[in-house]
């Protein structure tokens, strides 16, 4: 017997959507939400996203909760009974989790409101475009300015039972990457008569590549992957177009500037070498995960004494995400959550263990109980 946010999950599963396309997914969460009592619930929707307000007994503050609701494009091979039916679309991040995570905690306080107010949000496009910063100067957001939030998301790496965090900065900086580079092509037979993109392409992926290892300060993190190389048309037409899309991750926004400093001086030689045109585009930028120190400290103290939670210490990771926006301009911390899966994020084989998901709305549900009165 599944529990019902379990059941959920499930459902949610089987329809992941890409940025600002979650029509099915809001549609579903609507449809749940639609379906609890109505007489503390204020639901609003923000494109693909909503905003609910659980209204408290007697409210100074609100407290807020963000789940992020699209998926990936990922051809799922979990082999699970209750698969995407989405071609080539995959929850591949969890996001199903924290979609039904959220759900859990907002049905509880329906019925067992606290005193203060309690915000969720249900947030598109985290995994890009990015919906977390024009959520932040929406009217609803102005207006509604929550006092504090929270957010997790899950961890393959962590075991079920566990949770991990850090005070301080817990994500980093990212910058979609977009490289177009365009030249001459022609007859494979007749190469010196053409400026070949496709080896300019994989050239400018190895020279990308020392970035990292010879400008960036060592004791200074970052990252640049290119995860998708296209180009050209035919096995025997040389190429006049290749693109590169991929992302940077660095610990400080000073790496950050440097590593764009550097492709493009790497991009200005390319022109030269191969006579091309190179077009770059930084695409969508995410502000690092920065935990308010003291209350993630108090959130740890409450996990340890107060739950049967073990708290996992851990350093700060090179992924990125939106809610840094969120927490830049709100009080609050993210956490990861242990779900156990031999595969990692943004793999075709991700398998969270769901029995995460009803320990996480107990962990949820006494710490936001114990701020919020
Ligand atoms: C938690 C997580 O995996 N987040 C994504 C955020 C992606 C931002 C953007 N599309 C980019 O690639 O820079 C991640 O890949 O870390």
């Amino acid at each position: 017997m599944v529990s019902d946010f379990i059941s959920i999950r499930r459902d949610l599963h089987q329809i992941p959507e890409l940025g600002f396309q979650e029509f099915k997914t809001q549609a579903y969460l609507l449809d749940y939400l639609n379906g609890l009592p109505k007489d503390r619930l204020t639901i609003e929707t923000w494109k693909t996203g909503i905003f609910v307000k659980v209204k408290g007994k007697k409210p100074t503050k609100t407290i807020a909760y963000r789940a992020d609701i699209d998926g990936l494009p990922i051809e799922e091979q979990t082999g699970l009974a209750f698969p995407s039916k989405h071609e080539g679309r995959m929850h591949a991040c969890g996001h199903d989790f924290h979609m039904s995570i959220a759900l859990g905690v907002l049905t509880h306080f329906v019925s067992h409101p606290i005193d203060d107010d309690l915000l969720f949000i249900f947030q598109p496009a985290e995994e890009g475009p990015g919906g977390a910063e024009p959520m932040m100067t929406s009217s609803y957001m102005v207006e509604n300015k929550p006092d504090m939030i929270i957010a997790l998301h899950v961890a393959p790496e962590y075991p079920v039972g566990t949770i991990a965090v850090k005070p301080g900065l817990l994500f980093a900086n990212t910058s979609e990457l977009f490289i177009d580079l365009k030249g001459k092509g022609g007859h494979a037979a007749y190469p010196h008569q053409t400026n070949d993109m496709v080896i300019a392409a994989c050239q400018f992926v190895n020279q990308l590549q020392s970035i990292v290892s010879r400008n960036v300060n060592p004791l200074d993190s970052a990252v640049v992957t290119i995860g998708k190389i296209t180009g050209g048309t035919v096995q025997n037409v040389i190429a006049d177009n290749a693109r590169l899309e991929g992302t940077i991750r660095t610990l400080s926004a000073e790496s950050m500037k440097k590593v764009k400093s550097r492709i493009e001086a790497l991009a200005e030689g390319l022109k030269v070498g191969y006579e091309c045109e190179v077009t770059i585009d930084y695409g969508a930028m995410y502000y690092q995960v920065d935990n308010d120190e003291t209350l993630t400290e108090e959130f740890v103290a409450f996990a340890e004494e107060q739950t049967n939670i073990k708290v996992i210490r851990c350093r700060e990771a090179m992924t990125g995400e939106d809610f840094g926006y969120m927490l830049k301009e709100i009080p609050g911390f993210m956490f990861w959550l242990g779900v156990d899966s031999e595969y990692g994020l943004h793999h075709a084989k991700l398998n969270p263990h769901e029995e995460a998901i009803p320990k996480a709305i107990d962990l949820l549900v006494k710490y936001i109980q114990y701020k919020g009165n």
